[in-house]
């Protein structure tokens, strides 16, 4: 058994990454709200003027929101509009004006009318890199047909649960190699726990990537996983900070040390990935993702390459944040522990309680096609909807007791349902149908494996 020795690098800031879509803005959970007074969501239904917060011309809102901690605390910020101004309203925050949504059956009519090709917000930061570089990405960032054609045929073997059972062993080596590295620390503090899940999670989709050769030779891959880590870690700390600025283009332009950081640090993370890709595609077992994706489907090196390095990127803040707030919570509570270490079923439950408590996607965002009436709230087309999943996930009324971490509320009951979830549909930690997470399969199983392994 290990004992968990949690103290995390930013002491108890702990922290989520995520984006206006994904991985824009850090958030600090420190403090977290109570869901008390939140405003209930039944309501005899016509059609509704969504409130305003209108803000103050030109700067709308935005004086407001930095006053409140700005980005790092937006999750915040955002839950406490929700209590002022109900499950729905609509924000001009200075260079952007978006509606908020927290009711969960709002947020699944939403993804129901997103159309054929969803669209979703895309950082600033990003967009302006792949244009002046004219550079090729993957999934994320693509729109439209393109997107339909890759993200079909990826579904195809991330989606599958029998395509991911054959990379059984390989997680569980995975897994082991990570809890072998980890044991070097019981009883002792973990100095930068943060890097040391970063580094698992890009290991664990190289390894799902290559297959059972990967376990043979995990060695010659480990300082490129470091690699890595350390390059995507510096991408998110130098995006968010640019994110957040009113005008990205003008910190380009004027060439700040800033934009240069963020420049040469997504140059060198994709050169990085570019380089792993090639010794991977040397490496091909039958069993990995990547030779479905080469050798059956026949997409040529350099659309692998772009569509892994995007993966490698997404997977790795994302389940890191997600595990280290997972042991974190079990780590404080030894009888959760002591039951889950029991109770596999307890485990899945303390994985979703983390996604609910601390989504590393606090909010999803989509830009609907077409203007809907969704329960009487009139949406715009084009206009940007963000969907509140950390408001959703800390609401009484879905979950009681909502601020306890209770794995045991996910326990299914006889008679239908979860013991302790009064309206499941509100939790969506991977977003909802055809641009949902393409790696939430993946994330399930290492995230269940890892803390069935670390407990
Ligand atoms: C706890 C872990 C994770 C969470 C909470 C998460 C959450 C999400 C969410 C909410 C989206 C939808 C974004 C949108 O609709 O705009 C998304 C998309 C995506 N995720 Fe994940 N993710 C996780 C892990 C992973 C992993 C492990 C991978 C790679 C293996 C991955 C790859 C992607 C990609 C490529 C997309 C873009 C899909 C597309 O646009 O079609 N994610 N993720």
């Amino acid at each position: 058994m290990i004992h968990y020795s949690v103290r995390p690098n930013l002491s108890f800031s702990f922290r989520a990454n995520f984006e206006m879509n994904r991985r824009v803005f850090r958030f600090a959970l420190a403090n977290s709200t109570n869901s008390k007074n939140r405003k209930a969501f039944s309501r005899n239904a016509s059609s509704y003027d969504i409130p305003y917060n209108k803000g103050i011309p030109v700067l709308g809102t935005s004086l407001a929101i930095g006053a409140a901690g700005g980005a790092p605390k937006l999750h915040e910020y955002v839950d406490n509009r929700h209590k002022e101004f109900g499950h729905v309203f609509r924000e001009n925050m200075g260079s952007v004006s978006a509606v908020f949504v927290s009711n969960p059956s709002i947020i699944r009519k939403i993804f129901l009318v997103e159309g054929k090709y969803p669209r979703h917000f895309v950082p600033k930061a990003w967009t302006l890199y792949n244009e002046l570089h004219n550079c090729k990405r993957g999934l994320f960032f693509m729109e439209g047909d393109e997107w339909y054609k890759w993200r079909k045929l990826m579904n195809k073997y991330f989606l599958s649960p029998s395509t991911l059972d054959d990379l059984k062993n390989v997680h569980e080596g995975i897994v082991e190699g990570f809890v072998k590295r980890w044991k070097k620390f019981d009883g002792r503090e973990v100095s930068d726990m943060e890097f040391e899940f970063y580094r698992h999670s890009i290991s664990f989709v190289l390894g799902s990537l290559i297959g059972d050769s990967y376990l043979r030779q995990a060695d010659k891959y480990d300082n490129y996983v470091t690699e890595l880590a350390t390059k995507f870690q510096s991408v998110f700390e130098t995006s968010s900070k640019l994110n957040i600025l009113p005008s990205v283009k003008i910190v380009q332009f004027l060439r700040l040390p800033l934009w240069g950081k963020f420049e040469s640090s997504v140059t060198s993370s994709l050169d990085a990935s570019k380089k792993v890709v090639s010794m991977a595609l040397e490496d091909l077992s039958k069993n990995g993702l990547l030779s479905k994706l080469s050798v059956n489907e026949g997409i040529p090196a350099d659309m692998i390459s772009a569509l892994v390095a995007d993966l490698l990127i997404a997977a790795g803040d994302t389940t890191a944040f997600t595990s280290q707030w997972a042991v974190y919570r079990l780590g404080r509570d030894a009888n959760i522990q002591n039951s889950a270490r029991q109770d596999s079923t307890l485990i899945r439950g303390a994985v979703r309680e983390t996604l609910r408590l601390y989504p590393s996607a606090p909010f999803i965002t989509r830009i609907l096609p077409n203007d809907e009436t969704i329960d009487g709230y009139k949406f715009n087309a084009e206009e940007l909807v963000l969907l509140s999943l950390y408001t959703a996930g800390r609401n009484d009324e879905l979950y009681p007791r909502a601020d306890l971490f209770e794995p045991e509320r996910w326990v299914k009951r006889n008679s239908g349902g979860y013991a302790g979830v009064t309206d499941v549909n509100g939790f969506l930690p991977f977003a909802m149908g055809s641009r949902s997470c393409i790696g939430a399969r993946l994330a399930n199983i290492q995230l269940q494996t890892t803390i069935r392994q670390v407990g």
